[in-house]
């Protein structure tokens, strides 16, 4: 479904991301893992388009897409929940889902789609007239990636989910994670939580200063000696 090659991100003359490679077959999980700095975030930009790469290719569904804009992108089927969350705060948890239905469905159609989120979702359907901004951080979490799942992606990429977050409502995120992956949802997941990422994930890359220094199955990698020694505490 989504095929990276030889991938460089810039800005101006530093290089944040070098001759990154990865493939992501529809269905699979894919974690990037690695230290702050290391270009996980610079690589989403590349795929979502919000960052046009100095070199290398994106292809997305069979499909050339290293040259459209992001909201080309985004009808094609791709969604990115940013670091941050980077909720409306000022707007209602209803109207944060409309707008992420607004550019690829009509107004019936976001009514169902919304429903759909508030039975995967609950706890949005309890502040569904509440301004986002009024929520904790695990519910604008939620609303986050309800709002990318308005618009039916067939890749959700999410930065971070668990940033800033209690250890049981990063439990609730990850468990939300795994039902969507069980639904055959295809995801490319950044999360500083190393041992939560690979373990829902299918396979994982580990970035350190722009470049893949490990890739391979998640269980590989989870047993490798440097995720066990630089992120899992062994
Ligand atoms: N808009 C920008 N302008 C200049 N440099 C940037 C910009 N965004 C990121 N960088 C630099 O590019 C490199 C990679 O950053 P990136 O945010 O992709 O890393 P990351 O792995 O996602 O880290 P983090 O977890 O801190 O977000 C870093 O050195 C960062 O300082």
């Amino acid at each position: 479904m989504l095929e990276v090659g030889a991938l460089q991100v810039r800005y101006g003359e530093a290089v944040a991301v070098e001759h990154l490679d990865l493939a992501l077959p529809e269905g699979g999980v894919l974690a990037l893992i690695g230290a702050n700095g290391a270009g996980k975030s610079s690589t989403l930009a590349a795929i979502s388009g919000v960052v046009m790469p100095a070199r290398g290719s994106v292809r997305f569904g069979g499909r050339d897409i290293t040259r459209l804009p992001p909201e080309q992108r985004s009808r094609l089927g791709i969604a990115l929940v940013p670091e941050g969350r980077r909720v409306f705060a000022a707007l209602t948890v209803a109207e944060n889902l409309t707008l992420g239905g607004a550019m690829h469905l009509d107004r019936a159609a976001r009514a169902v789609r919304a429903e759909e989120m508030l039975v995967l979702f609950p706890v949005l359907r309890q502040f569904y007239r509440a301004r986002a901004g009024t929520l904790s951080g695990g519910q604008q979490q939620m609303l986050a990636i309800a709002r990318a799942l308005m618009a039916r992606p067939k890749l959700l990429m999410i930065d971070e989910p668990s940033l800033g977050l209690a250890p049981k409502v990063v439990d609730d995120v990850f468990d939300l994670l795994a039902a969507l992956k069980a639904s055959g949802l295809t995801m490319l997941l950044v999360e500083q939580n190393v041992a939560l990422a690979l373990d829902l994930a299918d396979s994982a890359l580990v970035l350190a200063t722009g470049r893949v220094v490990l890739a391979g199955p998640a269980p590989d990698v989870a047993a490798s000696e440097l995720v066990r020694h630089a992120y899992l505490g062994h």
